[in-house]
C-alpha cells in the first residue's frame, strides 16, 4: 500500500503555484497578500493633537501651579482637517480637537482637564511637558517602509493600515474556488422524506464546511447517483467554476463504484490504495481541457472527514498562496487505550484536553468511543487525531500518542 507521505505528496503536486489578481480592498478580506506592500506616505502624516485641549508654548506655563495659575489667549480654534492652522506666538495658545495638526510655535497640547475650558482665555494650573499629547509624524510608519509581507493574510488589522496608507485595492491570492460533488443512488437531500435503505447526504456538506474553514470559496453542489454518463458531465459542467474539484464516494471495490469508473477511463486520475485507517481507497489526478486538479475521496463519511484534512487541507492551502502545511502536531498522554490495523497508520478521532501552562503540560486526549469510520457522531465534538504508527497495534492508556489538531471552525 501507498504511505501516506507520498500521497501528501502527490495531491500536493497537483497544485500550481497560483496567480496573483488585484482585489478591492474589502473583498480581499481573508486572502493572502502576493506581494510586499510599501507605505508612500508618513503616519501619522503631520504632527498632531492626540487630544481635545489647548495647543500652547510648555515654556509659558512653566510656573502654572494651583496658586499661580497662568492665563494665555485663546487666537484660534482647530478642528480636526484644518488645512492650514494660525501660527500660536509664545505667550498664546489655540484650541485644538484629537488629530487636528498642531499649529507652527506650538510645542506641547494641555489636556481640556487641566484647564477651566475657556473660550477667549483659558487658566491653567499645571505645568505641561514639551511635545505632550503630540502625535508626531511619521511615528507610526515612515515613508517607503514596507507595511506588510507577501504572504501576510488580511485580517482586520491588516485591512486597516492598507486603507490608512491609501490602498483601495491590493495584489492577492484569491480564494480558491472548491467544486464539492458526492455520489452514491442512496442519497437523499436532508429536508427530504427518506425511502427504505436510503440516507441523507451529509458528505458534501461536511467537506464544503470544512473548506470553507481553510478559506476557500466553496460551491456544494451536492449529489449525483450511479449513473456513469451522469457522473461525468455533471463534473465536466462543474470544471468551469472550479480550481479543485473534490469528490466523496465510488473510488473502493464495489460494482457501482462510479467515480473510480468514469474517472479510470479518462486516463488522467490515479485510483490507489494509502496505508491509513480510515481512509484506504483514494484517487488524484486532472480532469477537463484545463487539467482541473481533482481528489475523490472516499465515501465513509468519516473517512472523506480524514482524507480531507490530511490530503485536501495542504493542497488547498498552497492554492490560496499559504505554506501547505499538515494539521499541527502535538504530543499528549492517552486517557483511554486503543487499537489500530497492522500496517495503517490510523487517525482516531479524540478529544485533547491542553494544559494553560502549554502544550507540553500535562495535555490528555480521550479517543472518542466509536471509531467506526461512519461513525459521525464521534466525529462531532471532535478536536484532534491520535495518530497510530503503522507498526504499533496496540496502545494502553498513558501512552504518550502524537495527535494532530483540528482547526477551530472560521
Ligand atoms: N470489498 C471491499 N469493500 C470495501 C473496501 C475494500 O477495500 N474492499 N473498502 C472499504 C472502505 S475502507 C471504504 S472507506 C469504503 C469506500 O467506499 P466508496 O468510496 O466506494 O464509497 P461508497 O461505497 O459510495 O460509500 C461508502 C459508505 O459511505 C456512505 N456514503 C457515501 N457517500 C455519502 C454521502 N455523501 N453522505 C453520507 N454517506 C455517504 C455510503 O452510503 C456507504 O455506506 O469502501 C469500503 N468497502
Ligand atoms: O479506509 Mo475506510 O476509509 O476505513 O472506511
Amino acid at each position: 500500500m501507498k504511505s501516506v507521505e507520498q500521497h501528501v505528496a502527490d495531491v500536493l503536486a497537483l497544485i500550481n503555484d497560483p496567480e496573483p489578481t488585484e482585489l478591492d480592498l474589502l473583498q480581499a478580506h481573508g486572502t493572502v497578500l502576493a506581494e510586499a506592500v510599501v507605505s508612500p506616505v508618513s503616519l501619522p502624516g503631520f504632527d498632531n493633537s492626540s487630544m481635545d485641549g489647548y495647543a500652547v508654548h510648555a515654556a509659558d506655563l512653566s510656573s502654572a501651579a494651583p496658586d499661580t495659575p497662568v492665563r494665555l489667549p485663546v487666537v484660534a480654534d482647530i478642528p480636526a482637517g484644518d488645512p492650514s492652522p494660525t501660527a500660536v506666538l509664545p505667550g498664546m495658545c489655540a484650541r485644538i480637537m484629537t488629530g487636528a495638526p498642531m499649529p507652527s510655535g506650538a510645542d506641547a497640547v494641555v489636556p481640556v482637564e487641566w484647564t477651566d475650558g475657556g473660550t477667549a482665555r483659558v487658566t491653567v494650573d499645571r505645568p505641561v511637558k514639551v511635545g505632550n499629547a503630540v502625535r508626531r509624524a511619521g511615528d507610526d510608519v515612515t515613508e517607503g517602509t514596507t507595511v506588510l509581507r507577501p504572504g501576510a493574510r488580511i485580517g482586520p488589522g491588516e485591512m486597516g493600515v492598507l486603507a490608512a496608507v491609501g490602498r483601495r485595492s491590493v495584489p492577492v491570492y484569491p480564494r480558491p474556488r472548491v467544486m464539492v460533488l458526492s455520489t452514491g443512488e442512496e442519497l437523499v437531500e436532508p429536508g427530504r422524506p427518506l425511502g427504505p435503505g436510503q440516507i441523507w447526504e451529509s458528505n458534501s456538506f461536511m467537506i464544503a464546511a470544512a473548506a470553507r474553514d481553510v478559506g476557500c470559496e466553496v460551491h456544494r453542489h451536492g449529489f449525483v447517483g450511479d449513473d456513469p454518463e451522469t457522473v461525468l458531465d455533471t463534473l465536466e459542467g462543474l470544471l468551469v467554476r472550479a480550481d479543485i474539484v473534490v469528490t466523496t464516494g465510488g473510488v473502493s471495490m464495489g460494482a457501482y463504484d462510479v467515480v473510480k469508473e468514469v474517472l479510470t477511463r479518462q486516463g488522467t486520475v490515479e485510483f490507489t490504495q494509502v496505508a491509513m485507517q480510515p481512509g484506504k481507497p483514494q484517487g488524484f489526478g486532472t480532469v477537463g481541457p484545463d487539467r482541473t486538479p481533482i481528489v475523490t475521496l472516499p465515501g465513509n463519511p468519516v473517512s472523506a472527514f480524514v482524507s480531507f484534512q490530511i490530503f485536501v487541507r495542504p493542497a488547498l492551502r498552497r492554492l490560496r498562496g499559504l505554506a501547505p502545511d499538515p494539521l499541527p502536531s502535538t504530543r499528549a498522554v492517552l486517557t483511554a487505550p486503543v487499537t489500530s490495523p497492522e500496517g495503517r497508520r490510523s487517525f482516531l478521532r479524540g478529544v485533547l484536553e491542553e494544559s494553560p501552562h502549554g502544550p507540553s503540560a500535562g495535555a490528555t486526549v480521550a479517543p472518542a468511543l466509536h471509531q467506526g469510520s461512519h461513525q459521525l457522531s464521534a466525529l462531532a465534538g471532535a478536536n484532534a487525531f491520535v495518530v497510530v504508527p503503522e507498526e504499533v497495534t496496540e496502545l494502553a492508556a498513558g501512552a504518550s500518542v502524537q495527535v494532530l489538531r483540528l482547526p477551530e471552525p472560521a
